[in-house]
């Protein structure tokens, strides 16, 4: 069916859109002409396409470069996280008492006059001002339950102030049925709709389906801004139709304006569907599952969720405790029907007694339950660790080798960790650590760096931050080299830092300075040119061959 909108550029009803991103209509070639010079800009390498499965999703209409920028844009909505201490409502900068400046309208507590005039205060203040009563608030540095309906309140506004801005709120995914008397569900239902009625008195203006649909537009479309420290949200428009897949081709960061960038992080065709991961691509495969059916209502069938293998990582296999046998268990499949409203995996009310994993050496197979206990309290084991602690974490990986592939999610948790603890707590950096500890942080990033391209070849931020921690190993292992075997030696170990280095820095490019990753990213940015000195230095020494 051919959709109606209305031309960019008189808004009268169109059928024809731009061929290449499909997103913006036009009544005649000639306002597609007149409009190009500003549609350019943000014409897009995508389309919205919908299917049963996946609802609407995002497909690349041309052939797209790892690292190229697919879509960028500011967000329809942003507001304190649900659960915060209070927070400035103009910038989100977390408020310490005896530093606010009381809104003079509302009450509500900002960091700054200037903040209080911001247009993205407006909603709460103009419904406390209907209220009748400013709000007080007194304790601080601890989450405040009147926090809790701010962003909901915020998209309800928009009902009666911005009609556009409400309509493409309103077409969002809210899964409302399947959210139903969750646990998520009842507690909005008492911490957001009875304060917005009771509280602000707005009983009689927002039905109980409006603001129940709101919180959903958040949950489901919602993004943490992690530039400041508590996170807040975000809700953006085009980038809510990318789908989910634990595999996913693309990434998103964010600007130091708040603007959402979403990136390819794998070479995409014509008609390939356009993903990031919703839920975090180095959990195990059950636990991604349960947290996508819990959180976003559906059960992901992906390519990575229906390989046991993972790709060949054996990223959830565990050691078969046969005699004498090398093999490694793993269930048939992952693919089990999820009942929503439950939260994860138990061993004990799983009922899944007749499911086996099965060793394909030996042909020995386990129950289920018994694999699940064994995973349940390994992962209290890891949970419990001292932070910080590198011989702890050593000795886990130790005792966790002798039940799990060396490639498991919690052996590759652990390591991660590790990798990036050797050097940061001695004062001399990697300089102070032992050899030994070198080569683990040194093999430790090699290892879960590959692994990271097999299972998450768009997880830029991680792989390039252990590209980081990675370069800077190499060349300390050439500097202590060189010391035994001559200066000579160190060239090769800085020419390999340096091409590690400037992939780190590539992978990192879009990321901003408020962010660890943005940092990095700044900071092999200048390793780099210091990197090139050395080289050209160290390349100017060699004897000449004739
Ligand atoms: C942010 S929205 C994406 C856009 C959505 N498809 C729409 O039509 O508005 C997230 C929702 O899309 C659907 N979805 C995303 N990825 C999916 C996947 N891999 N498999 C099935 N459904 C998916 C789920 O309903 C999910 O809650």
């Amino acid at each position: 069916m051919t959709q109606i909108g209305s031309c960019a550029i008189c808004l009268a009803p169109a059928e024809q859109k731009c061929g290449n991103c499909q997103w913006v209509h036009y009544c005649s070639r000639d306002h597609q002409k007149q409009h190009w010079k500003t549609h350019k800009q943000y014409c897009t390498p995508a389309t919205v396409k919908t299917d049963e499965k996946y609802g609407r999703y995002l497909e690349a209409t041309r052939p797209i470069k790892p690292g190229d920028v697919i879509l960028k844009e500011s967000p329809l909505i942003t507001g304190p996280a649900q659960v915060t201490p209070p927070v400035c409502l103009g910038c989100y900068k977390m408020l310490e008492e005896d530093k606010t400046v009381p809104c003079n309208k509302c009450g509500w507590p900002m960091c700054s006059s200037e903040c209080s005039a911001r247009d993205v205060h407006k909603p709460e203040c103009f419904y406390t001002q209907n209220r009748g009563e400013k709000v007080k608030i007194s304790t601080y540095g601890v989450p405040h339950p009147n926090y809790q309906c701010i962003t909901v309140l915020r998209c309800l506004y928009q009902r009666d102030h911005d009609q556009k801005l409400w309509s493409k709120l309103q077409a969002l995914q809210s899964h409302c049925e399947d959210r139903r008397d969750t646990d998520k569900w009842n507690n909005d239902r008492k911490m957001v709709l009875e304060f917005i009625w009771k509280f602000f008195k707005l009983e009689t203006t927002f039905c109980e389906e409006d603001i129940m649909k709101c919180c959903g537009i958040i949950q489901i479309n919602g993004h943490e801004v992690p530039l400041l420290e508590p996170e807040y949200v975000a809700v953006f428009d085009k980038i809510s139709m990318v789908e989910h897949n634990c595999r996913a081709n693309c990434n998103k960061s964010f600007t130091s304006e708040g603007d959402i960038i979403l990136c390819a992080g794998s070479p995409l065709s014509p008609g390939t569907h356009i993903s990031v991961c919703y839920t975090d691509p180095l959990w195990g495969t059950e636990a991604r599952r349960h947290h996508l059916a819990d959180s976003k209502f559906f059960e992901c069938t992906c390519e990575r969720c229906s390989d046991v293998t993972e790709f060949g990582t054996m990223y959830s296999a565990v050691k078969c405790k046969k005699k004498n046998c090398k093999g490694y268990l793993l269930p048939e499949t992952f693919i089990l029907p999820i009942l929503h409203k439950t939260t994860s995996p138990d061993p004990k009310t799983r009922g899944l007694d007749n499911k086996f994993w099965k060793c394909p050496v030996c042909e020995d197979a386990v129950s289920d339950a018994i694999i699940q206990q064994l995973l349940q309290d390994i992962g209290k084991e890891l949970s419990a660790l001292p932070k910080e602690d590198p011989d702890a974490c050593e000795r886990f990986i130790e005792h966790c080798s002798g039940y799990l592939h060396p490639s498991h999610y919690y052996i590759t948790d652990a390591g991660l960790a590790l990798a990036q603890m050797i050097g940061q707590q001695h004062s001399l950096g990697l300089a102070g650590v032992s050899d030994d500890r070198l080569l683990l942080k040194t093999q430790l990033c090699r290892k879960i760096t590959t692994l990271l391209e097999t299972l998450g070849p768009a997880e830029t931020r991680l792989r390039g931050s252990l590209l980081f921690e990675l370069h800077a190993a190499v060349a300390e292992t050439g500097r202590r080299k060189s010391l035994l075997d001559g200066p000579m030696v160190m060239l090769g170990y800085v020419t390999e830092s340096r091409k590690i280095l400037s992939e780190s820095a590539n992978l990192l490019r879009h990321e901003p300075v408020e962010l660890p990753e943005g940092q990095v990213a700044r900071q092999a940015r200048i390793n780099l040119i210091q990197m090139d000195d050395l080289i050209e230095k160290l390349s100017n020494a060699l004897p000449s061959p004739l």
